[in-house]
């Protein structure tokens, strides 16, 4: 039995840099704009001045506009702010890129501000504006492109519950214990070579003698069968361990030179600790861990490239210790 997941779209912020970016002809990337964004150290509570900030990193010419929110000659376009237009409920997430002789001209980025930039909102502020041009296409042209994409991205994603037996989950802990496997977690760096980085505060254990150990073997070939792929494609297996507060924030598990990994199964080894969901940011759902239960998902397109939809991460652990193991099926 396969479970699929359902998903929302949540991902107005990131469209929000992007389009900002784009009134620059400044074209970074829908991806690695969205990277930077879910590595911060705010996530996921992304703030307008988080995103200035961003912005500023960039070298983007712009304002973020803090109460009391006049517009005067000295304002820079594009200005960012979240309005309240009138006769109507809700505050909205604008791009203001010019007023004149009181008209204004603005992209309408949200119908529902994500809570996620909400709560956090530091620069909440309402322009005394005559007559508002709004223009919905872009928001919606972007949305209505993400979702059907996003369909049919998830629905490859699957989840196989028992996939290992409460002996196994203890065995593969203990082994990796009693012979001291793990160390303190690495990212990639670009230049190809690992570093230890506030992004990911978890430990690894790489499991090389998966291939001869009997138990941890058969486990490799049940996902080899599971995946359907040959032996020679699955990993060798890597354990990860959170302690309190530790965390692997958002990232794709293929690398753009070198080692390229077409799918990842996460397995779950423990669930006696709170915190610790898988989360995929981007198609706005988690995974909460259940002992023994493998996620499956994809990572690279038909060309062989990271997969927006498949950015996901391991949210900090909040009481306990959460253990879990990568089985990585290579190209
Ligand atoms: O801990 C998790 O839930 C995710 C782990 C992960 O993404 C990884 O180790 O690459
Ligand atoms: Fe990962």
């Amino acid at each position: 039995m396969k479970p699929k997941f359902h998903t929302i779209a949540h991902h107005y912020t990131a469209n929000l840099v992007i389009h900002f970016l784009g009134l620059h002809h400044i074209n970074m990337g829908r991806l690695k704009v969205r990277t930077a964004l879910y590595g911060k150290e705010t996530y996921p509570a992304t703030t307008m001045q988080d995103i200035s900030t961003e912005l500023q990193g960039w070298g983007v010419r712009h304002e973020l506009k803090t109460a009391p929110c006049n517009i005067t000659d000295a304002t820079v376009f594009p200005t960012m702010a979240v309005v309240r237009i009138q006769d109507q409920e809700e505050e909205v997430l604008v791009i203001i890129e010019s007023v004149e002789e009181q008209q204004v001209r603005l992209q309408y980025l949200s119908a529902d501000v994500p809570t996620y930039a909400v709560d956090e909102l530091t620069v909440l502020q309402y322009l005394d504006i005559k007559e508002v041009v709004v223009d919905k296409e872009f928001c919606e042209a972007c949305a209505q492109e993400d979702l059907s994409k996003q369909d049919a991205y998830v629905d490859t994603i699957f989840a196989v519950e028992d996939f290992l037996s409460e002996e196994e989950c203890k065995y593969m802990i203990d082994y990796c214990e009693q012979h001291n496997l793990f160390y303190r977690s690495m990212t990639g760096a670009a230049d190809g070579s690992n570093e230890v980085t506030g992004h990911r505060t978890s430990y690894s254990a790489f499991i090389t003698t998966c291939r001869q150990d009997t138990v941890f073997k058969d486990i490799v070939e049940r996902a080899a069968d599971l995946m359907e792929v040959e032996i020679a494609r699955v990993e060798d297996l890597q354990c990860v361990r959170y302690g309190d507060g530790q965390e692997y924030r958002p990232h794709f598990d293929s690398f753009e030179t070198g080692v390229k990994r077409k799918a990842t199964l996460l397995v779950y080894l423990n669930d006696d600790f709170e915190g610790g969901e898988t989360i995929f940011p981007e198609i706005g759902f988690s995974v909460s861990p259940k002992k023994g239960m493998a996620l499956s998902f994809i990572n690279l397109d038909e060309q062989h490239t990271d997969l927006i939809y498949s950015l996901h991460g391991g949210a900090p652990v909040t009481a306990g210790t959460k253990f879990a193991c990568n089985i990585w099926i290579q190209l």
